[in-house]
């Protein structure tokens, strides 16, 4: 049957119905009464210390979960760990907020946690700061209302204020001198500062003569030579000694204001160059300012003590440390302090094709463009200073000119295979790969006890098996996954990946990269009476949803924690068909789906049939046996052109740029020349490893690390896509998309993601309703989308991405997956 289409007048009936729904429905309500009166006959006398809106928003959080609301009720607020409290720790928290923060209701609203409606108050408890607040609680600034009334400006307009009523600045009482300095008057000094200050002139002026001009010195003259001259110098002489200031418009620096020069202000020796503009040290680099401009620092100078202990003023200036403020992407391994500090690969390659007397057949165009830029440079004598900083990268790699198509049909001796594991939050994925590599002895019993240890101190033993997979200490702290975890095995027959997702909602996007790398997928689902159902609601179908939506066919249902129900059969059934019924719904086939009763925990059917003679009743295959007979749904790609989807990027020390992702179609060998989109930067293929061997080639649906030469990873992002430089994707920020609707569609600011790329735009416009069975339009030009429906659509982005017809993309907002489809 054709999906119904709808007038305005519909629309605006059935948007004000869904406005309604999303309050809460009726089965909530009746939940919600349910629960709330057995949380407080939980907590029997102290039900008196908590609102009955702090138990809803618990029970909401959980799902209906009684014993975990009280567990959270009873930490929060009736019995809040002492060290989270702060001083004047507060009597109770503001009702349905985050808790125990000690603030005015009125403040407090301005608190939102990360998401209001985040699924498990739990794991907010666990990282709390110093003030009882979750660590991922985002504060607004409180900004009190300055009190003035509402009339106040009635009698005065606009730029014409009464004498009476204006204001008078007082300039504050300037910093008064101390050991360090800051004083405007000369410094009292030691006659053992005096000495020392002596010896460190007398020193610095010894250096001063021997000192030779670096050759940063000679790059900085050359980019600055215009604005140069001798008036410049006078000033800038003036001007010694004082800092040279950040522009107070690009970082953070010292207060400034406008028009004062202080007594003791210097430039530093690159300020000294200016004359009627001053030198002003911005993040994107060192420029000349007007001087009506001028930008000067309230700050003395250093006193001799100070001087003595930190060296000169001139040296301060040359290393500009006062300046330097940490970045957090400075602690990215792609983020280089000094990109600019060394010659470019291309200048090396070059360099080293000169000397070696010969052309490179395929030159890639940035080469090209970096020769005449080569050229230029050695005209104006930069060269040489340049050369002297040169790190000899060698040539570009030789290509052994492989058939690699004909190299993959004869070597595959054994297939790759990926597979994803999704479902809801602590259905036990983690636990279950920890499981299995530990049975696989990947992984040895001593690192899992020792995780158990660990585990013990924070009360989390029972996460020791998810921490081989989950390896980061947040992810440890919060006892969720936060990140897709990779690991590799091996069987007789097949290489697996292992792509471990996160199954709480906040971080559906790294799921959603996870199953865009996978050839299948291991649906783990938590069998335990309530958790089950939880997960149907919340993670569980949104996973199954996404899987199908990027392509994912073949499906091993893991009924996990078959143990907690004593492994019975009836409750597996009851999942099995359930679940069963919901994929097939979904278009996943039968003969795809295989559904195994399993302990992650105990290693029940993992590897070993359970020993456990409740379950004997199973007969059908282990995980194992499961995970071999499931492999590449789809014929791979191998003809059709090269496309890497960037998940990782790493920097060695010497130079080389590695980018981790699965090939998604096409073939690669070393000394192809590549392409990163959407920067457009080109790079040679220096070496490819596959697991943790070296090969000379890849093929589609491979999960390889790429070592690329000539290229800086500056001109990298995760999401991006290699492609050969003879056939490169194209970028671009307009598509036309075939969606299913999970939610209504309508123009709206939407996210889309396709792997590790996430874009931010919007639907621009609805062109037409489909039909799902045969793609023939229903409606032109819907206002909206009804969920369950198909349509094309037309969505903006605010930068261009590289993306390409036929490829799968999900669709996002606020935090929730909207629509999937394929890009036309
Ligand atoms: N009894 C029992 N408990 C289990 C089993 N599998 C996992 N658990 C427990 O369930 C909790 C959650 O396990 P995880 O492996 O972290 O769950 P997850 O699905 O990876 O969680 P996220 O990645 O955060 O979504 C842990 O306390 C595990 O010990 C099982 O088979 N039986």
């Amino acid at each position: 049957m054709a999906p119904p289409t709808y007038d305005d007048d519909d629309f605006v009936d059935q948007y004000d119905d869904y406005e309604e729904e999303d309050e809460m429905s009726p089965e909530d309500k009746v939940a919600m009464q349910k629960g709330t009166a057995e949380v407080q006959k939980a907590l029997g006398t102290e039900a008196s210390k908590v609102t009955v809106a702090q138990i809803q928003e618990a029970l909401w959080h959980y799902y209906y979960d009684v014993d975990k609301s009280v567990a959270y009720l009873t930490k929060t607020f009736i019995a809040p760990a002492p060290k989270a409290a702060p001083k004047a720790a507060p009597k109770k928290a503001p009702e349905g907020k985050t808790g125990a923060f000690p603030l005015p209701a009125k403040q407090a609203l301005f608190l939102r946690t990360f998401e209001a409606n985040r699924e498990s108050p739990e794991h907010d408890a666990y990282s709390t700061n110093l003030y009882g607040i979750p660590s991922h609680t985002r504060m607004f600034p409180i900004m009190e209302k300055p009190r003035i009334s509402p009339t106040f400006f009635d009698d005065m307009p606009w730029l014409d204020i009464p004498k009476d009523r204006e204001a008078v600045f007082i300039e504050p009482p300037r910093p008064v001198g101390g050991l360090l300095g800051g004083s405007s008057s000369a410094p009292k000094m030691s006659k053992l500062q005096a000495l020392a200050a002596l010896r460190k002139k007398k020193a610095e002026e010894k250096k001063d003569q021997e000192r030779v001009v670096p050759p940063e010195d000679e790059v900085s003259k050359l980019s600055l030579s215009d604005s140069r001259n001798k008036e410049n110098t006078s000033l800038g002489s003036k001007l010694r000694g004082g800092n040279v200031q950040r522009d107070s418009t690009t970082g953070p620096g010292p207060l400034v204001q406008k028009g004062e020069v202080p007594s003791g202000a210097v430039s530093n020796s690159i300020g000294g160059h200016t004359g009627s503009s001053t030198i002003v040290e911005s993040e994107t680099g060192v420029y000349a300012k007007p001087e009506e401009e001028l930008v000067i620092s309230h700050s003395h100078a250093p006193s001799a003590f100070a001087r003595t202990l930190f060296g000169s003023a001139l040296e301060a200036d040359q290393t500009q440390r006062p300046n330097v403020f940490a970045m957090p992407y400075t602690q990215s391994s792609s983020f280089l302090a000094n990109a600019f500090s060394e010659p470019s690969p291309d200048d090396i390659v070059l360099a080293a094709q000169a000397k070696a007397g010969k052309k490179t057949p395929a030159a890639p165009k940035a080469a090209k463009k970096s020769q005449k830029n080569e050229e230029a440079a050695k005209e104006s004598g930069l060269a040489s200073s340049v050369s002297s900083l040169k790190v000899n990268d060698g040539p570009p790699p030789n290509s052994k000119g492989l058939d690699v198509i004909k190299e993959f049909e004869q070597n595959a001796s054994k297939r790759n295979a990926s597979f994803v594991v999704v479902g809801h939050v602590d259905a036990g994925k983690s636990t279950l790969m920890g499981r299995l590599l530990l049975e696989l002895k990947l992984v040895e019993e001593r690192t899992v006890d020792k995780y158990r240890r660990q585990g013990e101190k924070i009360g989390k033993q029972s996460f020791a098996l998810a921490w081989v997979m989950d390896q980061r200490s947040e992810e440890r702290d919060r006892g969720v996954t936060i990140d897709i975890a990779t690991n590799h095995f091996e069987t007789e027959s097949t290489k697996f990946t292992i792509l471990d997702a996160p199954g709480h909602r906040d971080f559906v996007p790294n799921m959603i990269a996870g199953a865009s790398q996978a050839d299948f997928a291991i649906l783990v689902i938590d069998a335990n009476t309530g958790a089950y159902e939880k997960g149907l609601k919340g993670q569980t179908r949104e996973h199954v949803l996404l899987l199908r939506s990027l392509g994912v066919q073949q499906l091993i249902v893991a009924v996990n924690k078959l143990d907690m129900v004593g492994w019975s059969q009836d409750r597996f059934k009851e999942i099995s068909e359930e679940v069963s019924g919901f994929l097939t719904g979904l278009g996943f086939q039968e003969k795809h789906v295989t559904f195994i009763p399993i302990s992650g925990l105990n290693g029940d059917n993992i590897v070993k049939r359970t020993e456990d003679a409740a379950g004997a009743w199973y007969t059908g295959p282990t995980l194992i046996q499961g995970l071999e007979a499931s492999g590449p749904s789809t014929a791979r790609a191998l003809k059709k052109p090269f496309r890497m989807a960037i998940s990782e990027i790493f920097r060695s020390q010497q130079g080389t740029t590695t980018l981790a992702g699965r090939i998604d179609s096409g073939t690669i060998q070393i000394g192809d020349t590549v392409l990163v989109q959407p920067s457009g930067e080109s790079a040679y293929i220096k070496s490819i490893m596959l697991d943790t061997e070296a090969k000379d080639w890849a093929v589609a649906g491979q999960n390889v690390s790429v070592a690329l030469t000539n290229i800086d990873p500056i001109h990298i992002k995760i999401g991006d896509i290699i492609c050969h430089t003879t056939d490169p994707i194209a970028v671009g920020d307009t598509f036309t998309m075939k969606a299913m609707a999970f939610e209504h569609l309508m123009p709206m600011p939407v996210d889309l993601h396709r792997g590790r790329l996430h874009a931010a735009g919007q639907i621009q416009s609805i062109a037409a309703t489909l039909d799902k069975a045969t793609g023939e339009v229903i409606k032109k030009k819907p206002k909206v989308v009804q969920p369950g429906g198909v349509a094309r659509i037309l969505i903006k982005l605010e930068a261009k991405v590289p993306l390409e017809a036929g490829q799968r993309v999900v669709i996002r907002s606020e935090g929730e997956t909207i629509a999937a489809g394929l890009l036309e």
